[in-house]
């Protein structure tokens, strides 16, 4: 059983969908005022720990504004000098009733920015999950304004401005450098389009019952965030105490042309960090030194070559084919020489994971519908340039990442893993994995590659287990993107090469234990 935390931590919502659970527990009795009170309470308790005591306090019409409204109560009687802007004439009855007691103790109020007295922070309470349509005029004006002085600035729920499903900027939108979202996660944190906008972003939980969360979520597939939880229950530990190699999956690389030797080492170097019980490489025979040098553990399959040096057919050792294999992850480094061999795995029925050269290839054979015909699982991960040649007739997934993602998972029944700042992940069926953490030190060539070897050895170990093919890719996704982090902590964002990357894997899954 996992507690609570760890639940709350997993489930995202849609507007509509905080809208729905929110209107169960107000017709359970919850007085809406009660629910602002001891939500906008905890805002302030955790507003007190930001250094400075002069605060600007920017009131919306709705209640994200009477939030704002009882912070600014809250942050008065404890000793700070608070001044609030609204520029609204017409607030609802709530959030009216906030702003006139708020008077009353004499907390100053303006209606345009300049008059603002000069603070150490602003509270952003313009606009939370209500917001629907373009920010304009005067209010944009004053956004705009807002986000020049370059102050500290903690926003309410979501940045004011921000679609709270697709992040998208509605018009123009509040630059804040904290956003404290409250009580479940909203879509719009994990979609890249709006991190510049959210800056740190802290959870802040109000307890909202669980029963009302699945009474609104229902059966349908959902989106989740990956977590610690989620990784620990898909990854192949412990072993049992009584096996052997092959038991512990043997995945094969397809991978290596005489240009891009590098992409098959950092492939095998992710498999290898993956403890897949068996790895074997198909290279052009003239990489073969190269990875056998690397990887004295491999068994390093030598392919004939084109005259271009990739690899001309699969020369699979004797009494071996491609459904000897728990799993096979194929791309990197391949070249558009190496067509042949993509539409042989294609037809192969074991476990499939495509990357880089593999999906550009498959976007020029234009195979996407075939893959729907395979029998085993097929997963393909592209970045978002790979995408859209993959899937031309999807909308720029810039707009909205998880729509497209979904949709390309249902166009081609594979799993699709779309890189980002915050990956996604989709199944044929509508669920939804996404990378809640990175770093942009990921954003560096051959970090793919690892990525790719990773999903493949933990696809191999799971071959016999039933676990989702989707849950296991999220967990690639995690460890990567957590091997990143940790890299990037001991050695800045400039010192994560790829090579770096596959030197931190293991210590994320020993630290895991401490999690
Ligand atoms: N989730 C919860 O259980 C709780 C949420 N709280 C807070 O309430 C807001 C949502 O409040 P709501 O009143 O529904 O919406 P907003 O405050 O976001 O504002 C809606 C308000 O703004 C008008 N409006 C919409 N778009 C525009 C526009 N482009 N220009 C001008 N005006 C616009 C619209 O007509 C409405 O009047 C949530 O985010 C939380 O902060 C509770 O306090 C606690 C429980
Ligand atoms: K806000």
């Amino acid at each position: 059983m996992q507690d609570r935390q760890e639940q709350v931590s997993q489930v995202v919502v849609t507007a509509r969908q905080m809208r729905d659970i929110e209107a169960r527990i107000f017709a359970a009795g919850m007085p809406v005022a009660a629910l602002m009170e001891k939500v906008a309470g905890l805002i302030a308790l955790r507003v007190r720990e930001v250094r400075g005591s002069r605060v600007g306090i920017l009131v919306g019409p709705g209640h994200n504004g009477g939030d704002a409204l009882v912070v600014a109560r809250e942050l008065h009687f404890r000793g700070y000098a608070v001044w609030l802007y609204s520029p609204f004439s017409k607030l609802k009855e709530l959030t009216s009733q906030h702003l006139q007691y708020a008077q009353s103790l004499g907390i100053p109020y303006y209606h345009e920015v300049e008059q603002l007295p000069d603070c150490d922070f602003l509270i952003d309470g313009l606009f939370g999950f209500g917001l629907e349509r373009l920010i304009t005029e005067g209010i944009a004006l004053a956004i705009n304004r807002l986000n020049q002085w370059h102050k500290p600035i903690l926003s309410i729920d979501v940045p004011s401005g921000i679609h709270t499903d697709t992040g998208e900027i509605l018009g123009t939108a509040i630059r804040a450098t904290h956003t404290f979202c409250l009580g479940l996660w909203k879509l719009a944190f994990l979609q890249d389009q709006a991190l510049e906008y959210i800056g740190k972003a802290e959870l802040i939980d109000f307890d909202i019952p669980l029963a009302d969360v699945e009474a609104v979520l229902g059966d349908a597939p959902r989106i989740k965030r990956i977590t610690p939880g989620t990784v620990k229950l898909t990854l192949p530990l412990p072993r049992p105490p009584v096996t052997h190699k092959y038991k512990e999956g043997h995945l094969l690389l397809i991978c290596g042309s005489r240009r891009y030797a590098g992409g098959a080492v950092l492939t095998a170097l992710g498999a290898r960090a993956s403890g897949v019980g068996m790895l074997s490489i198909a290279v052009p025979e003239s990489l073969k030194p190269i990875l056998v040098s690397h990887l004295p553990e491999a068994l390093i399959i030598g392919c004939p070559e084109t005259e271009t040096g990739a690899i001309a057919h699969l020369q699979l050792p004797e009494n071996t084919d491609l459904s000897f294999f728990s799993a096979i992850a194929c791309g990197p480094g391949l070249t558009l020489d190496a067509t042949p061999i993509i539409q042989e795995v294609i037809s192969g029925e074991s476990s499939l994971v495509l990357d880089a050269d593999g999906l550009n290839i498959l976007a020029y054979m234009g195979t996407i519908p075939t893959l729907q015909k395979r029998q085993a699982p097929t997963v393909l991960t592209p970045h978002t340039g790979e995408f859209q040649r993959l899937f031309p007739d999807i909308a720029d997934p810039k707009h909205d990442r998880v729509k497209a993602v979904q949709e390309a998972a249902v166009q081609s029944g594979a799993v699709v893993l779309l890189k980002g700042a915050r990956t996604a992940i989709a199944n044929s069926q509508g669920a939804i994995w996404i990378n809640p953490e990175s770093t942009p030190a990921l954003a560096r060539g051959g970090s793919g590659d690892v990525l790719t070897g990773l999903i493949g050895g933990l696809l191999a170990q799971a071959a016999t287990k039933k676990i989702p093919v989707e849950d296991i890719v999220a967990t690639a996704a995690w460890w990567h993107s957590q091997a990143g982090i940790l890299a990037a902590q001991e050695r800045t964002e400039l010192g994560v090469d790829a090579f770096t990357l596959t030197q931190y894997l293991m210590q994320v899954i020993s630290n895991l234990g401490n999690i």
